[in-house]
């Protein structure tokens, strides 16, 4: 019977292998999976950080299928272009950690730091993963966000970006993770992230946006799997470790609940959508028969008020029957909502509320 991850973490450090046979000396811990599943990876991450012993440093990798990955403070009307998003047809999720959001692909490979608290320090793993860059004789530097660079732009020195860090912190324990970007589709990357909502004023974190390059443009040869094998030399190096890769895939953790659970959480509503900081967006519209504004005020991702003016003011009663109906709705789904129509101008203005609130 093939081991699955439950009963490898039971059996200890000492005798973590899915792939190949236990070392003596094995006491760190370093996994590759070979899911490209988001939904998978970001739960498997998150188990790690939970269940592994405190004290041992641990390296995951992985790379997903295209999604967008937003952080755990972020508006996703303000950090994603949903029309992008659904021509695409590829997902957004809201991961644990904080920061900015990031695109991934089958071109862009993640990886991730765990550490006991008292010596996690961001420089020390940038720089990890930087020596990591540089054995592919890549000329990369670190910024002063340990970010991974390499060069910067001649007409502005704005430095080019290769790779996006986030962090988690816990009671004993952190983590630093990060995207690489070798082959990824640029242009879907502009595209998905392509947000120019300036009205929208937002609580919470607000992404760092950059210019981006791959790693192929510095170095055609470099590969995932040439990445790989730096970042896990240069783990090694730094912690000291001999104890070879862990392959996994989601099938192995089929009995393991918090990653099924949490794998079941990541997609809904109320984790995607209902964490949203309050934010507030103000937008208008000439229609034939008047100018519009509408000042909409939303938390958790729910409508609190939609204040709808005209400048005609002696004729704006069917516009608070409206602004009444809107209240407590779920913004960007207003779609959904059953018995929100109306006709003539009423109709006009839920259309025009529709699609600003799904884009
Ligand atoms: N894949 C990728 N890699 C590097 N930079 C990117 C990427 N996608 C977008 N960007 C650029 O970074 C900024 C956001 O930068 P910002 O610094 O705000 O945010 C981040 O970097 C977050 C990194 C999260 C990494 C996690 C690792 C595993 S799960 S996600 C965005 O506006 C783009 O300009």
């Amino acid at each position: 019977m093939r081991p699955t991850l439950t009963r490898l973490l039971q059996r200890g450090p000492r005798h973590f292998s899915i792939s190949q046979s236990p070392s003596p000396t094995a006491k760190h811990s370093i996994y590759v999976s070979h899911s490209s599943d988001p939904y998978f990876n970001l739960s498997f991450e998150d188990w790690l950080f939970k269940e592994k012993p405190v004290q041992e440093p641990l390296l995951l990798i992985y790379r997903d299928k295209p999604c967008v990955v937003i952080g755990r403070n972020q508006n996703p009307w303000k950090e994603v272009n949903f029309l992008a998003l659904r021509r695409a047809s590829i997902p957004f999720i809201r991961r644990r950690s904080g920061g900015g959001t990031v695109y991934h692909d089958m071109g862009n490979t993640n990886f991730s730091i765990h550490l006991p608290r008292s010596s996690f320090n961001r420089h020390a793993t940038a720089q990890l993963v930087l020596r990591a860059v540089r054995s592919l004789d890549i000329d990369a530097s670190v910024n002063d966000r340990n970010d991974v660079c390499v060069g910067h732009y001649k007409m502005n020195f704005s430095d080019i970006h290769v790779s996006g860090s986030a962090y988690k912190i816990a009671k004993d324990r952190a983590y630093h993770h990060g995207t690489m970007l070798i082959s990824s589709q640029i242009s879907t990357l502009g595209d998905v992230l392509h947000v120019s909502k300036e009205s929208m004023i937002t609580r919470g974190v607000a992404s760092v946006r950059s210019p981006v390059k791959n790693l192929q443009e510095f170095s055609p040869a470099v590969t995932h799997d040439k990445f790989l094998q730096a970042v896990v030399r240069a783990f090694r190096e730094e912690y000291h470790i001999e104890e070879p890769v862990q392959y996994v895939q989601a099938e192995d953790a089929t009995d393991i609940p918090y990653i099924q659970d949490s794998m079941e959480k990541f997609p809904e509503w109320d984790w995607a959508f209902g964490q949203t900081p309050e934010f507030t967006y103000s937008i208008s519209r000439t229609f034939r028969w008047g100018n519009m504004t509408a000042n909409i005020r939303s938390k958790h991702g729910v409508i609190l008020s939609c204040s709808l003016t005209i400048d005609d003011t002696s004729d704006s009663e069917w516009l608070d029957r409206l602004d009444r109906r809107l209240e407590g709705q779920r913004y960007g789904f207003l779609d959904e909502v059953t018995g929100l129509d109306g006709c003539g101008r009423t109709q006009e203005v839920l259309q025009w509320l529709i699609e600003e609130m799904a884009s």
